[in-house]
């Protein structure tokens, strides 16, 4: 196994261009695809997910042209029906990728073999599938019930009803619900039942789905209608912001080891949840600095305060706060993180486990964790990452505080961040 060492770096400033959004860039290609004529996708994320959700669309049967060596990407618009009705698609570890694919082939009247790493055979779709079955789509489980692998096959859809689904697993069922039923042409209800989680993804879809002409209406964060005879349509160019999750490992490296760090890519006019990552670093005593596009954070004079927190809107971001509490003065709480056990890894457990490595007092219920601070770092920790981009990045933190750390199969960051650890050290390097 790869591992990587990183040395204590005392002090950290500077400025890091982020990489595109992970949730923007698959959700813009495959509204691209579904769109009538060729859209433009600028600045599009080079990583793993992306690459899921590229390969499949070019398996269905999507024109998509990279333009030189950049990160823009012409994609031509199928006007809604995919070409290809017979096809088997690897998609990875991508939730941004398996969700909403899911549901737009269900749709498509073909036969389509969905299935991805053994991970993502643990993470739960059931909830998906059963709304998409009240809408008469014919989806079977390959392996367990609940979960992928699926095969899907034609089925004739009404979708002009009221179609209900749970929001309290994953939001990801619900924008993928969102996104295909305007394909239908029909006027669609969506009821959701009980508690919707990680709500600022659905504001990233519903913000998508309008630039590409389809608007749905709602109440709150129950309903959802859609009128009838919407089709989407080509903006002509759309661009993607900068990653505000992966923005949140750099404004932690400036509120951690003196910064500031100023991450551009994201800021005010984002529409990306992620960008909340700083209010909580500020309730931490960060000095944060936002501009239309560009954030910054530096440490507090007197140290870092502990905070108890609910981080619901902000799943992803969040793990970067239990890394950052070792900095802080006390107990930090992370409430009504239930979710993160159904992501990339059992994140609470994996938290605790590897943040128990370097000395910290863990306490971890079903949907929180609080950390306390050692007085001293354990110096060398080896820790493991568990195939979650997230872990690694937020254990290189580590080293920020001034501690040796070792981080097992650095590679996993491909998943969102490939180049995370190279773009880290230039920044250290000044
Ligand atoms: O819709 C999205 O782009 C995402 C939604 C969130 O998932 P949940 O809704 O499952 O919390 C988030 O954790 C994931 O990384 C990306
Ligand atoms: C939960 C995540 O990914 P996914 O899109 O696969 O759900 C993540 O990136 O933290």
């Amino acid at each position: 196994m790869e591992q990587l060492t990183l040395h204590p770096i005392p002090r950290l400033a500077g400025t890091v261009k982020l990489p595109g959004s992970k949730s923007i860039s698959n959700r813009t290609l495959l509204l691209a695809a579904q769109a009538d004529g060729p859209t433009l996708v600028r600045d599009l994320l080079d990583s793993d997910d992306i690459r899921r959700m590229l390969e499949a669309l070019t398996t269905l049967g999507v024109q998509v042209e990279q333009q030189g060596d950049s990160r823009d990407f012409l994609v031509h618009g199928t006007g809604g029906a995919f070409a290809v009705k017979d096809a088997d698609l690897f998609l990875g570890n991508a939730g941004t990728a398996f969700r909403p694919l899911t549901a737009a082939l269900a749709l498509m009247q073909g036969n389509y073999h969905l299935h991805g790493v053994a991970r993502m055979h643990e993470r739960p779709i059931g909830d998906l599938v059963d709304a998409l079955r009240v809408a008469g789509a014919d989806i079977a489980y390959l392996g367990n019930d609940g979960f992928p692998p699926l095969q899907i096959k034609p089925a004739s859809i009404s979708a002009g009803k009221v179609i209900p689904v749970k929001g309290n697993v994953s939001s990801q069922f619900l924008t993928a619900l969102l996104m295909a039923l305007p394909l239908t042409g029909e006027s669609v209800t969506i009821e959701v039942v009980g508690e919707l989680i990680s709500k600022p993804y659905i504001e990233i879809t519903l913000n998508l789905m309008a630039r590409f002409g389809v608007n749905v209406q709602r109440d709150g964060w129950q309903r959802f209608n859609i009128a009838g005879g919407q089709h989407y349509q080509s903006p002509g160019e759309i661009h993607v912001e900068g990653d505000a999750s992966s923005a949140s490992y750099f404004l932690a490296a400036g509120a951690l080891a003196g910064g500031p760090v100023r991450v551009e890519g994201v800021g005010r006019s984002s529409i990306q949840g992620d960008v909340k990552f700083a209010d909580a670093l500020a309730l931490m005593g960060a000095e944060i600095s936002m501009g239309d596009n560009w954030i910054e954070a530096r440490a507090p004079q007197g140290g870092l305060k502990a905070i108890d927190v609910d981080l619901n809107h902000i799943p992803d971001a969040a793990m970067t706060i239990a890394v950052a509490a070792l900095a802080a003065n006390g107990t930090t709480t992370i409430r009504n993180v239930e979710s993160w056990r159904v992501k990339e890894t059992d994140r609470l457990a994996a938290m605790a486990t590897e943040l128990r490595k370097v000395g910290a007092t863990v306490v971890e219920t079903q949907d929180s964790i609080s950390v306390t601070p050692p007085a001293t770092l354990i110096a060398n920790a080896e820790i493991d990452t568990y195939d979650d981009h997230r872990m690694a990045m937020c254990f290189s933190l580590v080293a920020l505080l001034g501690t040796p750390v070792i981080i097992n199969d650095p590679k996993c960051v491909a998943k969102t961040f490939p180049d995370y650890f190279e773009v880290l050290g230039k920044l250290a390097a000044g």
